[in-house]
């Protein structure tokens, strides 16, 4: 389906209030923790509700690299995995980690702690600029011998091990969360208790809560006191785990209802959510949406007309993935809006705080860039085409831009394939929803 787009995809302004209900996939962020921990795990894990797209292929076809028994069920959205126990069974390997974040960096770690001998991890050209050496120290520090290989503190990496020893280690997190979530799910593997003292910014913090509600569910303890968080030797339980669809996936069908004045229930997401990204709901009701929160699912009423509010600026920093979304439904409010707190977006897939500038200018809108963030000052929208850098949230943001304004074309739609495959296919069908569906009842909309 993917390959079939046309590239660049013309996006159809919609005439009227998008009305829905949609189940988006299930979190990458999840499905690639509940992989790592059940890899570690004594006996087989279940896990239903995965999502399967570019980033947790990577993450599953590195288990079996590694010698463990993995059964993927695509359409069932089920994996089963036997774990290790603590010592995974290949003595060397060579990863090949595309563009996803969490895969090298859960890997790094899972791998310095379980392996025993000689490992290489590496991703695409982008993935050799985003950074890892922060968490090479820490994994250096606890006894494993980690090299980024151009002395870059990014990708390609050597991990040279034989367990880990344990000790304290200090883990800087300006960069990404994700170092001290790899360190996290890999430290009950040690030979000794692990220490990981945070000393400064820790950034994107819901993640690192996220990982500590993943390993609780497995059985592992930890203590967290002072910003540092202590584990000692233990092996997680293999248990049954459903992952929740995604937040960040979530966000664009919340933004639909805002920007075009319409009404979308996210089912499966609700008020016992554990990911941060359902925050994301507070910048829309601040916007002036209205939010419900039900025990299984969130709706979004958007204002009428979408005439949403501007003047008003959101530290975004807990919940950076959805600053694009934020930044799409910007461009149609009454005034300027600001997203702060967002420096380490660029370090994702693209360097998202200059993507989202160049890319709304394009669309005719004043933007200022700033270190940690952007103001948007809304203008019309002018049509252009919008290149994507191979980061998918820029072409499912940007898309929603077009469901109100004509002439807007995202460039290589397939990249959505990192996270959210079916993307196009529920936003095709979400669009049908509008004007003559209201009041006549909620298509249902599910993937
Ligand atoms: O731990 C995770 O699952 C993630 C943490 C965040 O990254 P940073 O901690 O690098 O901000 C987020 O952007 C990414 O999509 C997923
Ligand atoms: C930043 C992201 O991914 P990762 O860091 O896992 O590559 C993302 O999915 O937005």
């Amino acid at each position: 389906m993917l390959d079939s787009l046309p590239d660049p995809l013309p996006i159809t302004p919609v005439d009227g209030p998008l009305r829905g209900v949609v189940r988006p996939p299930g979190s990458k962020s999840l499905t690639n923790r509940a992989l790592a921990v059940a890899a570690l795990a004594e006996g087989t894990s279940h896990l239903t509700g995965v999502l399967d797209s570019d980033d947790t292929r990577v993450m599953l076809r590195a288990l079996q690299t590694l010698g463990l028994a993995v059964e993927h069920d695509p359409d069932a959205a089920t994996v089963s995995v036997t774990g290790c126990g603590g010592v995974l069974p290949a003595t060397e390997a060579d990863l090949f980690c595309e563009n996803s974040g969490t895969s090298i960096r859960f890997l790094t770690a899972l791998i310095a702690a379980a392996g025993r001998g000689t490992y290489r991890l590496d991703g695409v050209a982008r993935m050799r600029e985003r950074p890892i050496g922060d968490l090479a120290d820490a994994l250096n520090a606890l006894g494993a011998n980690v090299t980024c290989d151009l002395g870059t503190g990014c990708p390609p990496l050597t991990v040279k091990t034989g367990g880990l020893n344990g000790g304290v280690a200090t883990v800087e997190s300006g960069a990404s969360s994700q170092f001290l979530s790899a360190l996290l799910m890999a430290a009950p593997a040690a030979r000794e208790p692990v220490a990981l003292r945070v000393p400064g910014e820790l950034v994107s913090v819901p993640y690192v809560r996220m990982t500590r509600g993943v390993l609780e569910t497995f059985g592992v303890d930890l203590i967290e006191a002072d910003s540092t968080f202590c584990l000692s030797p233990q092996t997680p339980a293999a248990t049954d785990y459903a992952v929740e669809p995604d937040a960040s996936a979530a966000s664009y069908w919340f933004a639909a209802a805002a920007i075009t004045g319409g009404r979308i229930t996210v089912e499966g997401l609700g008020a016992d959510s554990v990911q941060g990204d359902m925050d994301f709901l507070w910048v829309l009701e601040a916007m002036g949406c209205e939010v419900t929160i039900e025990e299984d699912s969130a709706t979004v009423t958007g204002p009428t007309g979408g005439r949403l509010k501007g003047g008003q600026t959101f530290d975004m920093g807990p919940i950076s993935d959805t600053a694009q979304t934020a930044a799409a439904v910007a461009v149609f409010a009454d005034g300027p809006t600001t997203v702060t707190g967002i420096a380490h977006a660029r370090h994702k897939e693209t360097d998202r705080v200059a993507a989202v500038v160049t890319e709304l200018r394009k669309l005719g809108q004043t933007c200022e860039e700033h270190a940690d963030g952007f103001t948007i000052y809304p203008a019309p929208v002018t049509p252009a085409t919008v290149h994507t850098y191979d980061d998918h949230r820029m072409a499912m943001s940007f898309a929603l831009i077009g469901l109100r304004a004509p002439g807007v074309q995202i460039a290589d739609p397939g990249c959505v394939a990192k996270t959210y495959p079916r993307f196009w296919e529920d936003f095709e069908r979400l669009s049908r929803t509008h004007a003559s569906g209201l009041g006549a009842g909620d298509e249902e909309v599910t993937s």
